[in-house]
């Protein structure tokens, strides 16, 4: 069963007849006296006062359970045409509005009853293939340390203040992302930070919200399973720069989609690149890094400069740091000030869960576990990998299930490439055959490094045990793909599971660390 999602705690009641007014929707019998707390769209998730808004989703339509709904405390249903039918024939006596297609009509329908149409919290939208999480954490620390009540929203966590709840998806549906900004502003939430997916575009999930400022980190292979190709992807992230969903931008130059997103914005964009021949309004000069982070310095258009630190290792995450700064000063906040409280701090203050988050603690090998799962985030990682050790890069590696084949013999290659020593084993392989993934990954790594040393171990477990056990101090240990995740999908079963708690066994059972 799905996780409820967050309400506000004190909503304040809106009329259907006016909801049904103001969408321009036919009024039906009973309308009147109706009242709406919240919206929710699925049955799971209604509490009393909803209006349960049925879906036409991809296994089935949500109206079907306009039943469930009701008996938990939906007045109405907002649906389309097939939905009407289906809320009919199971006898659901409550009024139901119909429109063309509800998925479009959520968001600001959800805006309107949570009254979440307003200026309070700031929005920033963080889209791209990678780096999301990492800058939506970045600049939550960063308003944190700038003396902000934050909001956060990302694959990994929901978070209003200090209260943190499951995330599902990266992005969530547009009823439970109007709650929870609503929640946010209950809560004095000043601003808040949110990792938008391209899917959260395509689907409407973002519909109602109008972001301050919203950046884009890349676009490299990846969900090509959801987008015919890489135009089609790269027109889900630009949908986000447009005044129906923000006011400005600020576009990294660092792959080669960014130069398109500033060609084809219709919002004002600033650059930002980190590469000194790129011509960017910003520019980022990434210094030295260390196992315990990455020196950058950060150059304004009119050539004043930040230098600091981000408690991550990889040329990338200088990258990350500088946009984050760039969206923090697009959106009024002044620089001085952040390079001040950086300098009274050391560096952005920031744990950003499983993003090349160093497991070990001992003498022995390095051991980071990581999130990168696509072609460019296994590049980037082993790049960063290989610059901070002295002696062998051990990479433990999967490729998820049900998600974009068209990338494993890429992950495959890359990984073969540039690290000493590889081992395939499972990652959240979902419904499908793991051995058949990991065939096409061993594959690519075999025809890419004929001598290289590979190892094929089915049970992630023990091939991590496997890595611990061939790894010697000055070696490094780069777990990718699990990161923060507590679970594994296997055969369609969530089973309990995280790569970074193993690692810390292996590493004691192994003498490495107490
Ligand atoms: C393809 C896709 O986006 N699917 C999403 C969609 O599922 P669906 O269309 O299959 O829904 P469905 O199961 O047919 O149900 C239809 C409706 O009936 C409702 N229902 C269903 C059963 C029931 O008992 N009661 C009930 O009310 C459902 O809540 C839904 O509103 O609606 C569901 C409810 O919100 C989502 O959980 C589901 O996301 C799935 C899990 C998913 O994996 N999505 C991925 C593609 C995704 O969105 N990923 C991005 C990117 C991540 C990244 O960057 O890597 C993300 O933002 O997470
Ligand atoms: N700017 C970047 N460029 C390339 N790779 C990056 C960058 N930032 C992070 N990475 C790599 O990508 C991995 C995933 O980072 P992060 O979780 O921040 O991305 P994301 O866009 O949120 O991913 P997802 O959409 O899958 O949640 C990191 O662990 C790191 O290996």
């Amino acid at each position: 069963m799905p996780a409820a999602s967050i309400r506000p705690l004190h909503p304040v009641a809106r009329s259907l007849s006016e909801l049904a007014v103001r969408f321009g929707l036919e009024e039906p019998d009973g309308v009147d006296q109706v009242e709406v707390t919240g919206v929710a769209i699925s049955s799971f998730d209604v509490r009393a006062g909803d209006l349960f808004v049925g879906l036409c989703g991809t296994r089935t339509h949500g109206a079907a359970f306009s039943p469930q709904a009701v008996a938990a405390g939906a007045v109405a249903v907002l649906t389309d045409a097939d939905g009407a039918k289906l809320v009919a024939d199971a006898g659901v006596t409550v009024p139901v509005l119909v429109t063309d297609s509800p998925r479009e009509a959520l968001g600001e329908v959800a805006a309107w009853v949570y009254r979440t149409d307003h200026d309070e919290p700031k929005l920033f939208g963080i889209t791209g293939t990678n780096g999301k999480t990492t800058v939506a954490y970045l600049l939550d620390a960063l308003l944190t340390q700038l003396g902000a009540v934050t909001g956060l929203s990302t694959t990994v966590e929901r978070r209003i203040g200090d209260e943190r709840i499951e995330a599902t998806l990266t992005t969530p549906e547009a009823s439970e992302l109007h709650a929870l900004i609503a929640r946010m502003r209950e809560e004095g939430v000043h601003a808040a930070s949110i990792e938008v997916s391209a899917q959260a575009v395509t689907r409407h999930r973002i519909d109602g919200l109008a972001f301050d400022v919203v950046g884009f980190t890349n676009l490299s292979h990846d969900h090509l399973d959801d987008y015919a190709g890489f135009d089609d992807y790269f027109a889900a992230k630009l949908a986000l720069f447009t005044p129906e969903c923000a006011r400005r931008g600020v576009v990294s130059l660092d792959s080669r989609w960014g130069s398109d997103l500033v060609e084809n914005s219709r919002i004002p964009v600033t650059t930002v690149a980190s590469r000194a021949d790129t011509d960017a309004d910003w520019h980022i000069e990434v210094g030295p890094q260390s196992q315990a982070g990455t020196e950058f310095a950060l150059r304004s258009p009119d050539g004043r400069v930040i230098a600091s630190r981000v408690p991550i290792p990889g040329w990338f995450s200088g990258a990350n740091a500088g946009l984050a700064i760039v969206m923090l000063v697009e959106s009024g906040y002044d620089l001085e000030q952040i390079g001040e409280v950086l300098e009274r701090d050391g560096g952005i203050d920031a744990y950003v869960p499983g993003r090349l988050e160093l497991v070990s603690n001992g003498e022995g090998p390095r051991l980071y576990v990581d999130y990168g799962h696509t072609p460019d985030a296994f590049e980037q990682a082993l790049l960063a990998m290989r610059e901070l050790t002295e002696g062998r890069v051990i990479m433990v590696f999967g490729a998820d299930g049900d998600r974009d084949m068209t990338k494993r013999p890429e992950m495959g290659r890359i990984a073969a490439s540039l690290a000493d020593v590889v081992i395939v084993t499972d990652y959240n392989p979902r419904t499908e055959d793991p051995a058949a993934i990991r065939r096409v990954l061993v594959d690519a790594a075999r025809a890419t490094r004929p001598d290289g040393e590979l190892h094929e171990i089915p049970d992630e477990r023990a091939g991590i045990r496997k890595a611990v056990e061939l790894a010697q101090p000055g070696d490094t240990i780069l777990i990718a793909g699990p990161g923060h995740e507590t679970s594994t999908e296997v055969a369609g079963h969530k089973l309990a599971y995280s790569a970074r708690d193993e690692a810390r066994v292996a590493l004691r059972e192994a003498g490495w660390q107490s």
